[in-house]
C-alpha cells in the first residue's frame, strides 16, 4: 500500500543515548493516526524529525518516505516544510492580523494576487471551523481570539499550504472543555480529507477522532558490558 509517510526503524539518539524509539509506522492517504504513549516516550520528537527539525545535537537513524521519496537527515528541505506540516502544542500567533496569520507561510510558497490568497484564506479558515467566527473581523488583531481559535487559526495556517499530511502535536492539552470539543470538531472534520497524525496522551480522544494508534514506548536502555579485569 502507498504510504503518505513510510517511517522505518526510526530512532532518536543525543550521541550514544537513545531517546527515543525504534518505531515503524506508515500513513495511509485520508487517516487519522494518533501516536500515543507515555510521557517521555518521544512523540514530540518523532513529530520534529519527520518534519526534519529536531534540536540541534539530537540525531535521526532510520528512514523517512514522504509520499514516496526518502527524506535525509539534516538537509534543511524547504520542500518538505510544506508537504508535511507540524502544528505545535502551543499555538504561535503572529502580531498581525487574522488574515495575516492564516497567509503566513502560504503566501512565501504561492506566487498569487492579494485576492487568491484570501480567498485560499476562506478556504482554510472554512476547513479549520473558524470562518464563521472571524469571516466579519478579518483584520482584526489575531492576538484577541480566544485559546480554542487561535489553535484553530494555526490549523487554518497549516492548511492553507495544502499538506500531503498534517502533524499535531496536542492540540488541545492546553485548552478548557469547551474550547477542546471545538478543536475537536475541526480535527474530526479532516477525517477522510486530509493525512493526519495527531499525538495525543488522552486516550477518549484518540478513540474518538483516530482510525488506528501507533504506540510509542520509551527505548530501553541496553546495559554496558561491564569492565574486564
Ligand atoms: N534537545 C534535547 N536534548 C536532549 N534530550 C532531549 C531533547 N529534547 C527531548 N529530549 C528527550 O527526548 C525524550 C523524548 O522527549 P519528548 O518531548 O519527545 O517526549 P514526549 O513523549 O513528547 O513527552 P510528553 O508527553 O511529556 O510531551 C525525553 O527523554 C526528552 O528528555
Amino acid at each position: 500500500m502507498d504510504h503518505v509517510i513510510a517511517v522505518r526503524e526510526l530512532r532518536v539518539r543525543d550521541r550514544d543515548k537513545a531517546l527515543v524509539g525504534p518505531v515503524s509506522f506508515g500513513l495511509v492517504q485520508g487517516s487519522t493516526t494518533g501516536l500515543c504513549g507515555p510521557s517521555g516516550a518521544g512523540k514530540s520528537t518523532v513529530l520534529r524529525a519527520l518534519v526534519d527539525l529536531l534540536p540541534a545535537g539530537l540525531v535521526r537513524d532510520g528512514h523517512v518516505e514522504v509520499l514516496g521519496r526518502a527524506i535525509a537527515h539534516r538537509k534543511g528541505d524547504a520542500d518538505l516544510r510544506t508537504k508535511v506540516v507540524l502544528v505545535p502544542q502551543t499555538p504561535v500567533v503572529f502580531g498581525g492580523s487574522i488574515l495575516d496569520n492564516a497567509l503566513f507561510g502560504i503566501r512565501h510558497v504561492l506566487r498569487a494576487s492579494r485576492g487568491q490568497l484570501r480567498d485560499r484564506a476562506e478556504e482554510a479558515l472554512n476547513e479549520a471551523g473558524l470562518w464563521k467566527e472571524v469571516c466579519d473581523r478579518l483584520d482584526s488583531p489575531a492576538q484577541n481570539l480566544s485559546a480554542g481559535q487561535r489553535q484553530r487559526l494555526c490549523l487554518a495556517r497549516a492548511l492553507a499550504l495544502e499538506p500531503a499530511a498534517l502533524l499535531l502535536d496536542e492540540p488541545t492539552s492546553a485548552l478548557d472543555e469547551r474550547s477542546r470539543d471545538t478543536v475537536e470538531e475541526s480535527v474530526a472534520a479532516l477525517r477522510g480529507r486530509r493525512t493526519v497524525l495527531l499525538v495525543s496522551h488522552d486516550p477518549a480522544q484518540v478513540a474518538r477522532l483516530c482510525d488506528r494508534t501507533v504506540q510509542l514506548d520509551p527505548p530501553v536502555a541496553v546495559p554496558r558490558p561491564a569492565p574486564v579485569g
